[in-house]
């Protein structure tokens, strides 16, 4: 019989995806899915429902201690109110989340099997049941360029990311767009006439962007379009913002170094900035490796890794082709480009890499996880 499997958080703009994915890969096939929700139980529940049509009741612990699975997008403050509950009144399932409540719990193990099987397979051995997707940056980079970390040639990484709209959620999504809107209204007759002065409709522009307020720039507080956001996630108080914690804490977490691991963490850091683009996260990076290794050798490296990563050459004609937002927004390629060396030595190593944040970011290795568990 096929397992019961819970679904929450699944109408969101992850659990859309999720959902997208897992038909496209026929998933569906191989669970008795279950769909949960905070907002309309009894409803009915979507269409790839099999016996279970009826929309449950996300809070009901009962109807979530009923499933073998769990797999939520619903985000943290569903996961902290709910997920403890569950465990007290004895439910010995697995917990699969897209939220990053759990992420750096001693017993949870971030997903992203094509870079940390061993450790996913090593903590499944030991009974693990916390399965948490990681943060969209991390895991698009990992899949990138994770076979570096893999041959254990970085001394350290630095990364300066340009993060997409869509990881603040689908409000901020359409707040972009709006605000590009009404920036091309302000200067529309100005650009519909070819002799129109260049520096006007710049002082439009800056002057109605500085003008955005309210419910124009609820969701960012200021204005992103036509700007960038040079923090994201909290402030430590340190100087660091939490998305920029979370490169080195996560990427070493992922591939079962630093503490806990019994090993040295390899040191990831930089500056997490928030850009204009609507769903592709995109970073520079910068390698310390450990020796001087030929860039075609890192090419292949990458190449090899999996078969996702691809290799973009380093010229003009390839980059603004194949390692733009553009190019990669709805597909699972992860291309690396930029790839040479820096100035500062033969050890150095720039490249540029892209992923869609909502499918290695967020939706994909929750569903790979679930397959995981199936053929387990
Ligand atoms: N955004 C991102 O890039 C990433 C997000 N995550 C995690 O995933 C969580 C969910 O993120 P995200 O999918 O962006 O959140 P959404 O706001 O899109 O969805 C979350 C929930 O909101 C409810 N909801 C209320 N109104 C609507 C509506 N009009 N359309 C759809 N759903 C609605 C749904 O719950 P219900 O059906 O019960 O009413 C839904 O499950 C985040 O909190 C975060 O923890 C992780 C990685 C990346
Ligand atoms: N913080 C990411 C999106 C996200 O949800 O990250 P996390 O899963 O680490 O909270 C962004 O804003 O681009």
């Amino acid at each position: 019989m096929s397992k019961l499997v819970g679904l929450v958080g699944w109408r969101g703009m992850v659990g859309s995806v999720l959902m997208d994915r897992m038909v496209e890969e026929k998933d569906f096939d191989l669970i008795e899915p279950m769909f949960f929700s905070t907002s309309n139980a009894g409803g009915k529940a979507p269409a790839m429902a099999k016996n279970e049509t009826t929309l449950q009741d996300a809070n009901n612990i009962d109807a979530l201690k009923r499933c073998e699975i769990i797999i939520t997008a619903q985000g943290g403050d569903y996961t902290n109110e709910v997920y403890p509950k569950l465990r007290a009144a004895g439910w010995n399932g697995h917990w699969i989340d897209a939220a990053s409540a759990l992420r750096m719990e001693k017993d949870a193990v971030i997903i992203l099997d094509p870079v940390n099987m061993p450790v996913i397979k090593n903590a499944l051995a030991k009974g693990g049941k916390e399965w948490i997707g990681g943060n969209c940056t991390v895991s698009c980079m990992l899949m990138g360029v994770g076979a570096l970390y893999k041959a254990g040639l970085v001394e350290w990484m630095s990364t300066q990311t340009y993060q997409a709209a869509s990881g603040g959620g689908a409000q901020h999504m359409r707040e972009l767009l709006t605000q590009y809107g009404t920036l091309n209204a302000e200067v529309k007759a100005l650009l519909d006439d070819p002799k129109s002065a260049i520096l006007e409709i710049d002082r439009k522009v800056i002057a109605k962007q500085r003008s955005l307020t309210g419910a124009e720039t609820a969701n960012f507080g200021v204005p992103l379009g036509g700007s960038l956001i040079p923090w994201i996630d909290k402030d430590l108080g340190n100087g660091m913002s939490k998305e920029e914690w979370k490169g080195m804490a996560e990427t070493n977490k992922i591939l079962g170094l630093g503490e806990g691991f019994g090993s040295a963490p390899i040191p990831v850091d930089g500056f997490c900035v928030r850009v204009g683009a609507m769903r592709c996260h995109s970073q520079a990076l910068t390698f310390k490796l450990k020796k001087d290794v030929p860039v075609a050798d890192i090419e292949a490296m990458i190449a090899a890794d999996n078969p996702w990563a691809k290799v973009v050459p380093n010229t003009r004609e390839a980059t603004i082709k194949d390692l733009t937002p553009v190019a990669v927004t709805g597909t699972m390629t992860i291309p690396v480009g930029r790839i040479r060396k820096l100035a500062m030595g033969p050890e150095y190593v720039g490249a540029f890499t892209i992923g869609d944040q909502l499918l290695w970011g967020a939706a994909e290795p929750l569903r790979r996880m679930l397959r995981i568990l199936l053929d387990a």
